[in-house]
């Protein structure tokens, strides 16, 4: 599925308000028989200063997507842009250096430190990558985040709100072009979710930033402003504006789908859409590693 913006001109996504864009995006695990067809031929463009959240059932290629559009994973076939840089045929250390430069990750295990404290895990992935942070920008990070008085706990001493909350300013600290949030609120009690999802609502729209955020939960699909749901690897629909009841309604539309198939046997249950997921916590092993991920160093 095209957003309007797939009319521009490919390859000039920098100056359109383009963050990031795939162009038949295909992604294929194994050979042969027990080839999966993660994503199918995805067209996506996702909004430079927006939220997008990505949802669909258990299995529709979220994780993947949101692993190609960051140059986490190799694709199958098509093309993925950052900004104006096409990332797909960038070899390892390019795609290493880029991702280090201009992404920033945020996972539902958080991924601190636990020998470091709070600043230092924020700023680990810029001293590692030998760049000094900008201090008026991470003064604003952490003044967003509450953090302030946190700076010299280490992770066991914080919460899991603030542990996470840590892990928001890390991936923030660099001021990313671009961040990727996998179920980041899959680990924490439904206020310090609430609190992340502030936070991140509060990244786009008081510091500009572009956030992409993969999520079973309607109610944090709810803090985007556009839905994109997956299901069987492709974009099926999308939503503006998105309210947790529209999102669950959506989500509902998959589970009967799959119901339909069960219920009279005209086809295979694989046929469908994979199983509904709605509410159900993700599984902290289906990212990838993500010390590479925010520790990336060349
Ligand atoms: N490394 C892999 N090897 C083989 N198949 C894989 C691999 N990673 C993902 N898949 C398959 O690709 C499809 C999409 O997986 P993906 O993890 O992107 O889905 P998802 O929508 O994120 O799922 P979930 O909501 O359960 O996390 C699934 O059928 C999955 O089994």
């Amino acid at each position: 599925m095209s957003t309007p913006a797939a009319e521009h001109a490919l390859g000039r996504a920098e100056g359109d308000g383009i963050a990031a864009r795939a162009r038949g995006l295909t992604k294929a695990y194994g050979s042969g028989e027990t080839a999966v067809l993660a994503l199918d031929s995805v067209d996506v463009d996702i909004a430079r200063g927006r939220f997008t959240a990505v949802m669909g059932p258990s299995g529709s290629g979220k994780s993947t997507l949101m692993h190609c559009l960051a140059g986490l994973d190799t694709v199958s076939a098509g093309q993925v842009w950052l900004g104006g840089t096409e990332i797909t045929g960038l070899k390892e250390r390019e795609l290493t250096r880029l991702r280090r430069d201009r992404i920033g990750f945020m996972f539902q295990s958080f991924n601190l430190i636990p020998t470091l404290n709070a600043a230092e895990n924020i700023t680990l992935p810029m001293d590692i990558a030998g760049q000094k942070p900008d201090q008026k920008w991470l003064d604003q990070v952490i003044d967003t985040l509450g953090l302030r008085a946190r700076l010299k706990h280490r992770p066991a001493q914080l919460s899991g709100g603030q542990q996470q909350r840590v892990a928001c300013a890390r991936a923030l600290a660099s001021r990313p072009e671009l961040i990727f949030a996998d179920e980041p609120t899959g680990n924490l009690d439904s206020r310090a979710g609430l609190e992340v999802l502030g936070f991140l609502r509060e990244a786009v729209d008081d510091l500009g930033q572009t956030v992409v955020m993969v999520t079973h939960d309607p109610g944090a699909a709810a803090h985007s402003d556009l839905v994109l749901f997956l299901a069987d690897g492709r974009i099926v629909d999308e939503m503006e504006r998105p309210t947790a009841d529209a999102v669950l309604e959506r989500m509902k539309r998959f589970d009967t789908i799959r119901v339909t198939f069960d219920g009279t046997g005209d086809g295979p249950v694989t046929a469908a859409p994979a199983t509904g997921s709605v509410g159900r916590p993700g599984e902290p092993g289906d990212s990838i590693e993500s010390s590479d991920v925010t520790l990336d160093k060349d």
